[in-house]
């Protein structure tokens, strides 16, 4: 790694000394992804510690779905390592690997849940493809899922062209909790919900981490949710984890985009920048 020096992330000191110890629940290191010539992820390094839920950004387009999408399997990687709840997928056999796997909830962008079955089935196709229950049980940890996610009842058998764009989001968040999983992967959780329905999700994941101890590993572009529930946040630019740290650590970041995102119209809105934390500070404590 020596000789990598001035090739790795750029991270606050402050950040480095606070995590010694912690433990990491996911770990990227070197890890590059490319199509063609192309080259979208080159030796980026990521960690993300239990119980925390990370904010990834991002300009558009610059691999923060490719990167969710390499830790979890769905592309190749040319090289790097990844390794998951302390282990690494490409040093696993088939059952050790669908053992892990049962440990990971996945929250895909428009939340992807089929739509022949009702959301008590969409629960459950996790659990027929890890697990040998019987239907009753199924159905009853199905309704608990439903109601854990703040879904009314009746829900359970509604196909999901019946359900709002915030009621999708919810059923597919149980469908992520079907296995109660300890890390989760939330992509764009928000998107798409007025601001009222983002604000009650991002309560949701924040109350949900802290009753059943997930990490949240969240792929986001809505402030709101970076200055409300993120622990840390990490920056995707130039093809690696530019920064990571707190929102103070990002107002303090000097780069453009980084500026002009934490620093910008919007998020002046939220919080004034000339006294960041303190207030950040009253935000919190009037959530
Ligand atoms: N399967 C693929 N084949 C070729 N190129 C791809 C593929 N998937 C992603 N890319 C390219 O990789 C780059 C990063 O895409 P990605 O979807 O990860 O961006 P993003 O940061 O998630 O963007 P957004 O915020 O707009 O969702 C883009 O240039 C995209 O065109």
């Amino acid at each position: 790694m020596a000789d990598n020096v001035d090739q790795q992330p750029i991270e606050t000191s402050k950040n480095g000394t606070e995590n010694e110890g912690r433990d990491v629940v996911l770990s990227a290191r070197d890890v590059t992804v490319g199509f063609g010539s192309k080259v979208v992820l080159d030796k980026l390094n990521l960690d993300i510690y239990r119980g925390e839920i990370l904010g990834f950004v991002g300009a558009s387009g610059t691999g923060k779905s490719v990167l969710m999408r390499t830790v979890l399997r769905l592309l190749p990687r040319r090289s790097g390592t990844i390794k998951i709840l302390g282990q690494d997928f490409d040093e696993l056999d088939e059952p050790e690997r669908n053992a892990l796997d049962m440990r990971l909830g996945v929250l895909f962008q428009q939340g992807a849940l089929f739509s022949s079955l009702t959301v008590k089935e969409n629960i459950q196709v996790p659990m027929r493809e890890y697990l040998d229950l019987p239907a009753s049980l199924m159905d009853e940890l199905a309704h608990l899922k439903i109601r854990m996610v703040g879904l009314a009842a009746d829900a359970a058998d509604k196909y999901p062209s019946e359900l709002s764009g915030g009621m999708i989001k919810r059923a597919a968040l149980a469908r992520a909790l079907a296995l109660d999983p300890e890390l989760v992967f939330l992509d764009e959780p928000t998107s798409g919900l007025d601001p009222i329905g983002a604000a009650e999700f991002d309560e949701l994941i924040a109350n949900l981490r802290d009753s059943l101890g997930l990490t949240v590993y969240m792929v986001t572009h809505d402030l709101d949710s970076l200055f409300s529930v993120c622990d840390r946040i990490a920056v995707l630019g130039k093809k690696r984890v530019m920064v990571e740290g707190t929102i103070d650590d990002m107002l303090a970041y000097d780069d453009p985009w980084v500026q002009a995102y934490f620093k910008g119209k919007r998020a002046r809105s939220i919080v004034p920048q000339e006294d960041a934390p303190a207030a950040r500070a009253q935000h919190d404590s009037g959530k």
